[in-house]
């Protein structure tokens, strides 16, 4: 036997159990272990959808099988599933056979193993053919039969071979026309199968998830599998009710339609009416084939509205694709290069809680490290107590984690075939976990619990000592979270007023912006820096945070506003109060009315504004700042000409002398208002380098454009000056 008898961890009772390492030594053994769980995993994925297992461990358990079968080529039978489309009928449909079996698709999870499908092409004889690069759509296969021209029959793929029949249910879907259209270039043929996706659109998988939680039904595990459970229903009033979606991307049996390449044949379903993608792109070279993985993985939230798992590659040449033929589960012509999947299975050991800035307390799965998306996940949110009810979360389970682009990573639900047999749902703590006072609705059936312990709880002045030198707020490079935390920590300040009273002296006592002297320093006499008994002496860090505090003290009023943290009060809000009071002593003798009835602010933010500073120790934070130097009034320099006065301006594109904020202070500072978006209500819109959609808005509505240049002269000399 070539077996090497490696001690080798096989996964086996993966369902309705936990999981438990079985040591198998003979391949035949491990070989049929397997393969059991790849039907097993295939029968709950197509014809349940509702898999247990990730796509990742799916592909290793069919990567395992290839091994073993290159390994004792005897294994591989015709049943293994390494032979077969995955995929079966299931006794809810007719089951009909497809014209031409449809396959499925080798994977390339690697540039090397993309390379290495390219050596095999020329191998075959087929050198350096043109490439049609397509997104891997991921949704369900479909065929589509059309006899002269009218959609007779919809099928899903089943086992390749037979299909069940979901012609009802495909008819709901907008974009499948029931008839194709016929055009001069090309006429509609006697009979042809189209093959495609059927998908979900993101946001109608988010939408959809949503309420079925509210009905207290399990929600999908990803876009693909609730693609296949609308389309598979037994009511298709029900499929009509999910905006499915779909796009082609191949042909099955035709009579008389004969393309050259499959890129020609797109060009034909597009005219006869059938959906087919933009993104689809024939290039020379595998270089050009990376370039076009890299950036649609890049991009692969924005490209389309839909999900994408990967990129398929195919041979575009028609006649070529027929002299590669086919093995038995997949054409050679054809590769799926595949990004790295964003959901995935995880081990929930734990749910903590978090304590946010205003107290607001967040639940947080704490997991077995998990790869997702191509990095290493322990936590992902829970977002409330609530949510953790209500998607019946436990520690314990085996759950699905989400991660898709820059999205916080996020707990969807448990899987749960697996949770083991007695475990006790989540109970979330009653105390605050950081100063240990009791939690609190804010009000009566309120999704969050907070802390009410806003002065002392240090959960939330650290977060309030960190959020002031944010960038929104006075930007204190040098007093970052970590920073923030160990000035605390040494009790040099107590909260986040004592900011701008740091100094030498007290940043000598947090270890983190000292250094030990240099040699030689202490023999320094007069004007050596001041040293701690031990002789340490504040490091270039701590020197920066003085400089930066200083500098700090400067900032416009607005930003001293968003730094108290007020409810409502972001930017956008701060800025117009600041530009209305123009200082912090008259924000605080304004009456509620008053501030309500400023431009920009209205009665939310004017309440929140009074009940913060109803609150003592809210103003001697201000105090405490003032007094230490920080800026509380905007210069009104007069010398500015209000050549604004009641004109919109919006700003998009980058431009050369101004920054987004200089722009909108330059707007502002005339007297015009700064806004996101176009509308009818614009007077100028100002278009700098790589603007986007706000200039076409612009032009559709017929709104002035301007250059930098053109908003130059509007700054200084008003409408009249352009
Ligand atoms: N989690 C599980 O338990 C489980 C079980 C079975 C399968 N799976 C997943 O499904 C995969 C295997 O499924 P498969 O056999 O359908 O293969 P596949 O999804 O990897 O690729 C083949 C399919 O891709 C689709 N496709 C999308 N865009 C396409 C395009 N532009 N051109 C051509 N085809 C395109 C076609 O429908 C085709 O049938 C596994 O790799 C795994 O990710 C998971
Ligand atoms: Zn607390």
């Amino acid at each position: 036997m070539v077996w090497t008898g490696a001690w080798r961890p096989v996964r086996s009772g993966t369902v309705g159990g936990p999981r438990h390492n079985v040591l198998v030594t003979d391949p035949r053994e491990e070989h049929r272990l397997i393969a059991e769980q790849v039907e097993e995993a295939r029968w709950r994925y197509y014809v349940l959808d509702s898999p247990t297992i990730d796509d990742a461990e799916f592909d290793r358990l069919m990567r395992r099988l290839e091994e073993l079968e290159a390994e004792l080529p005897e294994l591989r039978t015709p049943d293994s599933p390494t032979q077969k489309v995955g995929g079966s009928v299931s006794t809810e449909f007719t089951a009909v056979d497809h014209l031409r079996r449809m396959e499925s698709l080798d994977n390339a999870f690697t540039y090397d193993e993309l390379e290495a499908w390219y050596a095999r092409l020329a191998r075959d004889g087929v050198e350096s053919p043109d490439l049609l690069c397509e997104l891997k759509v991921d949704g369900l296969a479909i065929n589509l039969l059309y006899e002269r021209g009218r959609l007779v029959r919809a099928l899903t793929r089943g086992d390749g071979t037979t299909g069940e029949d979901v012609t009802p249910n495909v008819k709901t879907i907008e974009s499948i026309p029931h008839r194709l259209t016929a055009t001069a270039e090309f006429p509609v043929p006697e009979l042809v199968e189209v093959r495609g996706e059927v998908f979900l659109p993101v946001e109608a998988f988010e939408r959809l998830n949503e309420s079925l939680l509210e009905a207290g039904k399990a929600p999908f595990a990803n876009p693909r599998n609730s693609a296949a459970g609308s389309l598979r229903q037994k009511d298709p009033r029900v499929t009509a009710s999910r905006a499915l979606d779909m796009v082609c991307h191949g042909l099955g049996e035709r009579r008389g339609f004969e393309p050259e390449a499959q890129s020609h044949s797109y060009e034909a379903l597009a005219a006869w009416g059938l959906p087919v993608s933009d993104q689809v792109r024939v290039v020379p070279t595998l270089t050009d084939v990376e370039a076009y993985i890299e950036n649609a993985g890049e991009h692969r939230h924005t490209i389309v509205p839909y999900e994408i798992d990967g990129v398929v590659v195919k041979v575009d040449d028609v006649a070529l694709q027929r002299r590669l033929g086919s093995t038995s589960r997949a054409p050679r012509w054809a590769i799926a290069f595949k990004y790295p999947p964003e959901e995935v299975n995880a081990k929930l050991l734990e749910i903590r809680v978090n304590v946010g800035r205003t107290g607001r307390v967040t639940p947080y799965g704490v997991m077995e490290p998990t790869k997702v998306a191509g990095s290493t996940v322990e936590n992902a949110t829970l977002h409330n107590y609530y949510e953790v009810e209500r998607k019946d979360v436990r520690p314990g389970d085996t759950v699905i984690l989400r991660k898709a682009g820059d999205v916080i990573p996020e707990i969807l639900g448990p899987v749960l075939p697996l949770r083991p047999e007695g475990l006790a749902p989540w109970v979330g703590p009653e105390e605050c976990p950081a100063c240990g006072t009791p939690l609190v609705e804010q009000k009566a059936g309120d999704k969050d619990r907070r802390c009410p312990n806003h002065r002392y709880c240090p959960a939330q002045v650290r977060e309030r000592v960190f959020h002031v030198a944010g960038r929104g707020a006075f930007d204190i490079e040098g007093l970052g979270y970590e920073a923030a935390a160990a000035l605390l920590e040494a009790e040099v300040i107590a909260d986040e007023g004592d900011v701008f009273d740091l100094d030498e002296a007290k940043l000598l006592r947090a270890p983190l912006f000292t250094r030990a002297p240099k040699k030689g320093a202490l023999r320094d006499g007069a004007g050596a820096p001041p040293q701690e008994p031990d002789g340490r002496e504040l490091s270039a860090n701590g020197q920066r945070l003085l400089d930066n505090l200083a500098k700090a003290k400067q900032v416009p009023l607005w930003r001293v506003l968003v730094a108290l943290s007020i409810r409502h009060v972001g930017p956008t809000a701060a800025r117009a109060l600041a530009a209305e009071f123009g200082s912090m002593a008259a924000i605080r003798e304004a009456t509620e009315e008053q501030l309500a009835a400023a431009e920009g602010v209205g009665p939310t933010i004017a309440e929140a504004v009074i009940e913060w500073f109803g609150v003592d120790w809210h103003e001697q934070i201000v105090d405490k700042w003032e007094r230490a130097g920080v800026s509380m009034a905007d210069e009104r320099d007069d010398s500015t000409p209000r050549t604004l006065e009641g004109l919109t301006v919006v700003v998009t594109g980058s431009l050369v002398d101004f920054s987004r904020d200089s722009a909108k202070e330059a707007i502002l500072s005339r007297g015009g208002k700064a806004a996101g978006s176009v509308s009818k209500k614009t007077d100028y819109v100002v278009v700098g380098d790589n603007a986007g959609s706000k200039a076409d808005k612009a032009e559709q509505l017929g709104v002035p454009i301007l250059d930098e240049e053109g908003f130059k002269r509007l700054l200084d000399g008003g409408p009249e000056a352009l």
